[in-house]
């Protein structure tokens, strides 16, 4: 999932991680530094420039970019392993990110989902009413957001979030819908071979 900053990821991927216990959440390592209420290990591993590059040679990082002057990246092991377990991992990275998960790791089924705000003017009243940025990093977060908006049309989907519960609800259909896609049922071949053995041993009757 990718937006502009402000545009509601964060709010919208908590709630999914409520009500859903197949989805999980993939904590990306940062070197920005904690905001204000924020939890190491829950909302990012936050860590040193030298942390994060070590993880970069290490090879412990799915995908990783610069954004608004700091590193962010998404940890592998974490992400593999509950792939493993069978639950689906919500990324909340930018399209630079979502571009490298694309092409580097055909592991990853990638279903990709972009947020837009209503107005550019609810955009910023947003990022103020977080409280959680000065001034200045408002303003650089509002100058990134048309190159963030401008990736819009790489997404699956495209998602208004102006009403919160309706852009919930429409988050949550598209998570149903794209779970009964034929390519992510591999159970359903034996399913239906039960079916027709089923039919034709009422043809011998
Ligand atoms: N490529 C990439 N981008 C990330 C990752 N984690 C966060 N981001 C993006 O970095 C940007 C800034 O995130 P953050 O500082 O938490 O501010 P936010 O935009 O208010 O959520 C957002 O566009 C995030 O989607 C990551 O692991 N990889
Ligand atoms: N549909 C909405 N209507 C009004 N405010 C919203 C809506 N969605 C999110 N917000 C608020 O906007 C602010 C930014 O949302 P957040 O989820 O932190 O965005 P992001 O993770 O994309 O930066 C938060 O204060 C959040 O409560």
């Amino acid at each position: 999932m990718s937006s502009p900053s402000g545009a509601g990821k964060t709010t919208l991927t908590r709630r999914l991680l409520q009500d859903d216990k197949d989805v999980v959440m993939s904590v990306s390592a940062t070197t920005r530094e904690p905001r204000p209420g924020e939890v190491d290990g829950k909302d990012y591993y936050f860590m040193s420039h030298e942390r994060f590059d070590e993880m970069v040679e290490d090879d412990k990082l799915l995908e990783y970019a610069t954004v608004f002057g700091n590193k962010y990246g998404t940890p592998r092991e974490p992400v593999e392993q509950a792939l493993l377990w069978g639950k689906d991992v919500i990324f909340d990275i930018d399209w630079q990110g979502t571009q490298q998960l694309m092409s580097s790791s055909k592991a990853i089924d990638l279903v990709r989902i972009f947020i837009l705000p209503p107005s550019i003017s609810s955009l910023e009243s947003r990022l103020k009413s977080r409280g959680q940025d000065s001034a200045e990093t408002i303003a650089a977060r509002m100058a990134k957001a048309e190159s963030e908006i401008s990736h819009w049309a790489e997404y699956d989907y495209v998602l208004v979030n102006d009403d919160l519960e309706e852009t919930y609800a429409d988050l949550k259909a598209i998570v149903r819908a794209e779970r009964y896609r034929r390519e992510r049922r591999p159970g359903m071949s034996e399913f239906v071979r039960g079916l027709m053995d089923e039919r034709a041993n009422r043809d011998v009757e």
